[in-house]
Order: structure tokens, then C-alpha cells, then sequence
């Protein structure tokens, strides 16, 4: 056998055809199929007989960082700076912190789907994804700046750092909202979720704030990433680039919106079905058997049952900003009625005084509002509304039992409480 040298690299493909032309390359395809195989190498017969073995990089360890827990008392972002007062940071972790019975404790599992940060799949028409040939490595949570290279010329895009976000939770209206408030003069804001502070995807905050259109005339810019609210790390890394960017940190403002919680995991049990179906993964069993297990309990490791846990999640982004830059939205309320809460988002947003009644057209066919101004009215796309699944009464009791607690807790924390004990629609 020749020498071989084991190198860890990329298998250099087109080396590898090449060789297959002459008697010595199809031996050497045969063993690269061989070693390929059982081996995880790539074997290639160099012109002059020696042998090259490349092994094939083991895919990178998930991001073992997040799996560690952080406590709100001590936050320590990615370059152990701090931006916060009162908070040491470490992108260490999340906090799988303290429940509030004994028994149940929360587990936010972000490495179950997605890259990075992502704590729920990609959203959109339904429309199955092609296999994707490589795979593309972003760059990691923990290696992530969070801020701007010291060069950049921040200042260029200062000013269009959001005033307003919207914040949470998934699957309780927020797009439909995020677009009713843009169609108001005074906010404008990017096209997609930015997820800046959540996925590190993107690279630095210029790039972040140069995605937004500038300012309205005595207006500001918005986003919506409804996935910030389940850490308080994006509430730390917002802070910071707020500071960095020179804006007030008490002046902003954040959005949040609820919905009976039993509906809103059952909407994001639907969102994970349609993610499987798209990345052609295995169908994920019914709501009622996957949300329970055998012996009844309420699989709280579950993304979608824990992002229901409203008080939880709040009350770290309490701990970071004021409880006055908050305003909450009733996202049930919003498909009914949404000029009522739109009225009331608009004050406690401090904006002038804008829509009218005759901004939301009911759409019979889709059985949503949609939203008018000067033109055609603007309907959410068939991913909103889908139809839920049927769930057990059983399952939908436990479901409610287990939310009870964090139910009370939020309407106190809020001064606001929703009629979700004796309702269930759905
Ligand atoms: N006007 C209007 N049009 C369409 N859909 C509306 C509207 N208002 C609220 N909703 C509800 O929004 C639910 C989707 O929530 P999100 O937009 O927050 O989802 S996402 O997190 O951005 O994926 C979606 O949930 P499902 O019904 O479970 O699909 C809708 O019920």
C-alpha cells in the first residue's frame, strides 16, 4: 500500500473525476467508493503512485454553547462585554430556568430545528424544498460580534435603528400586524424577519441597520422577529447595538402579542409540519400524540409548548428593559377585531392618530381581515390561517392545566387578562 498522508479538507471533486480516466484512477475511484463508504475518506492516486487520503470533515458541533443555562441575574454575551446594566453576559446559554411548579421546568431546545439561532423552521407557501447539494455554514452564535467592525461607518445608518419591535410570540398574528403597521405614515421597516439579534446570520450591525429603509419624516423604523422574545439574549445584544448606535435605549419600544396559548402551539405544531414536509423530513406524529406522553404528562421540551409559556419568556425581557417600553396585543382579539387593538397600539406606541375603521376590509373567502389604504386591499398569504387539526378534549384539558399557572402569572405581570380558561377555538 502507498503512503498516505491524512489530511483534513474538502475532497478536491474534480481531481478525483480526472483520475478516474486512466487504470489507476478506477482503482482509486473503487477505493474512495470503499473508504467513502465505511471509512469517511477520500482516497486519491496521485500521477506519480503515491496515494493522498483526505477524511471528510465531521459535521460542526452544535452549537454546544447554547445548551449551557444562563440565569437573568448573570447574562454574559458573546465577547463578555456588557452591555447591560446589572447583567454580566456569557453567549453561553439559555436559560432553561426556573419553572413555576416543581415538577415542570422549561427546556428551550435550539438545536431541534433550524441553523444558529432558529428556533422555528422558515415560513412560507408550501412548496417542498430541493435537496440542498452543500451545505452552508454560517458563522457561529459564539463567535458573532454583535456589534460593528471598529472601521465602519456606523453613523451612516444610525438613524435608522428601529424604534419599535415586535418582539413575540410566534404564531399569535404578528405578521398581519407587523403589515397593518407599516401601512401607517409614520413606521417603515424591512420586507423579512431580520432575526439579527437572535440568529447571528447576519454579520455585523451596519449590515443589520442598512437593511432598513430610512426613517419616515418624523417617523421610525420597525421590525418583527417574533422569536427574540424566547431569550433575553437578543434583549442584551439589542440593548448594546442600541447604545452603539446612539440611540436612547429607554425610548424604544416593544411589541408583543399573545393568543389563547393551547392555539398558538397548535399553530406552531402546524408550522413544524409544513417545515418537515418542505425539507422532506419524516411526518411528525399527530398534535395530541406528540404534545402528551404516555403517561399523560405535557412534553414540556417541546418548542412549541414552551413558547407558550408567555410569563416565563416576559419576564426575562422585563428584567432588561422597562415595563413601560412594552405594549401587549390580544392576537385573538386582532382577527376579530383588529381596528380595536390597532387603535390601542397606536397609543401606547405614542403615534398620531391614524387608522380608521375603513382600513380593515373583512375577507369572506379567507375569513381574515385584510388591510386597506389608498390601494388594493393587502391579504396575509395562505400560510396564515391554516386550518387546525383536530385535538382531543383530554389533550386540550392538560394543555390548559398546564398553562394555567403561567396564565395567571402573565395577567398580573400585564394588568390585562384574556379569556383563555373557558375558551378553546381550535
Ligand atoms: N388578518 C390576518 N390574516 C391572516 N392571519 C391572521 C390575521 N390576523 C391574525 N392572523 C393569525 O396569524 C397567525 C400567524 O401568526 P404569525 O404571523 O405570528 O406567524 S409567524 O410567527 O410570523 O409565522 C395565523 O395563525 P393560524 O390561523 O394558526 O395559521 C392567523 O390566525
Amino acid at each position: 500500500m502507498h503512503n498516505q498522508s491524512c489530511k483534513t479538507m474538502e475532497p478536491p471533486s474534480l481531481h478525483l473525476l480526472s483520475c478516474c480516466k486512466t487504470r489507476r484512477g478506477i482503482l482509486a475511484c473503487l477505493l474512495t467508493l470503499l473508504l467513502t463508504l465505511f471509512g469517511g475518506c477520500f482516497v486519491l492516486l496521485r500521477e506519480d503512485g503515491t496515494a493522498m487520503k483526505y477524511v471528510m470533515k465531521p459535521p460542526e458541533e452544535p452549537r454546544d454553547a447554547l445548551k449551557l443555562s444562563i440565569s437573568t441575574e448573570n447574562i454574559t454575551d458573546t465577547d463578555g462585554s456588557n452591555g447591560v446594566t446589572g447583567y454580566n453576559t456569557t453567549d453561553a446559554g439559555i436559560d432553561t430556568g426556573p419553572s413555576l411548579s416543581s415538577t415542570a421546568s422549561l427546556h428551550v431546545d435550539y438545536d431541534r430545528y433550524g441553523d444558529q439561532f432558529e428556533y422555528f423552521p422558515p415560513r412560507g407557501r408550501v412548496r417542498r424544498k430541493k435537496k440542498r447539494k452543500h451545505t452552508h455554514h454560517s458563522p457561529t452564535l459564539v463567535d458573532h460580534p454583535w456589534t460593528s467592525p471598529k472601521n465602519d461607518n456606523i453613523s451612516m445608518y444610525a438613524h435608522r435603528f428601529p424604534h419599535y419591535f415586535i418582539i413575540g410570540f410566534a404564531k399569535t398574528g404578528t405578521k398581519a400586524l407587523y403589515e397593518l403597521l407599516k401601512m401607517h405614515p409614520q413606521l417603515d421597516g424591512p420586507r423579512r424577519e431580520m432575526r439579527y439579534f437572535s440568529s447571528g446570520q447576519i454579520q455585523n450591525l451596519t449590515s443589520y441597520l442598512s437593511r432598513f429603509p430610512p426613517p419616515p419624516a418624523q417617523g421610525y423604523t420597525i421590525e418583527k422577529s417574533p422569536d427574540y422574545i424566547l431569550s433575553p439574549l437578543p434583549a442584551v445584544r439589542l440593548k448594546k447595538a442600541a447604545i452603539e448606535s446612539g440611540v436612547e435605549t429607554s425610548s424604544l419600544k416593544f411589541i408583543v402579542m399573545f393568543r389563547n396559548p393551547v392555539v398558538r402551539s397548535v399553530s406552531d405544531y402546524l408550522e413544524m409540519v409544513s417545515w418537515s414536509y418542505m425539507n422532506r423530513k419524516p411526518a411528525l406524529p399527530p398534535f395530541d400524540m406528540m404534545v402528551l406522553s404516555p403517561d399523560s404528562r405535557v412534553d414540556d421540551s417541546l418548542n412549541i409548548i414552551n413558547s407558550s409559556c408567555y410569563s416565563y419568556h416576559l419576564k426575562q425581557w422585563f428584567n432588561i428593559f422597562g415595563k413601560d417600553q412594552f405594549c401587549f396585543v390580544n392576537g385573538d382579539q386582532f382577527i376579530t377585531d383588529p381596528y380595536t387593538e390597532a387603535k390601542a397600539l397606536e397609543e401606547c406606541l405614542h403615534l398620531n392618530s391614524f387608522f380608521t375603521k375603513k382600513n380593515f376590509v373583512f375577507n369572506k373567502k379567507r375569513k381574515f381581515y385584510c388591510f386597506k389604504t389608498s390601494n388594493a386591499p393587502m391579504c396575509m398569504s395562505g400560510a396564515k390561517g391554516r386550518k387546525h387539526p383536530f385535538v382531543s378534549e383530554e389533550v386540550v384539558t392538560t394543555l390548559k392545566d398546564y398553562f394555567r399557572a403561567y396564565n395567571e402569572e402573565l395577567y398580573s405581570l400585564i394588568s390585562r387578562s384574556f379569556d383563555w380558561e373557558s375558551s378553546m377555538k381550535s
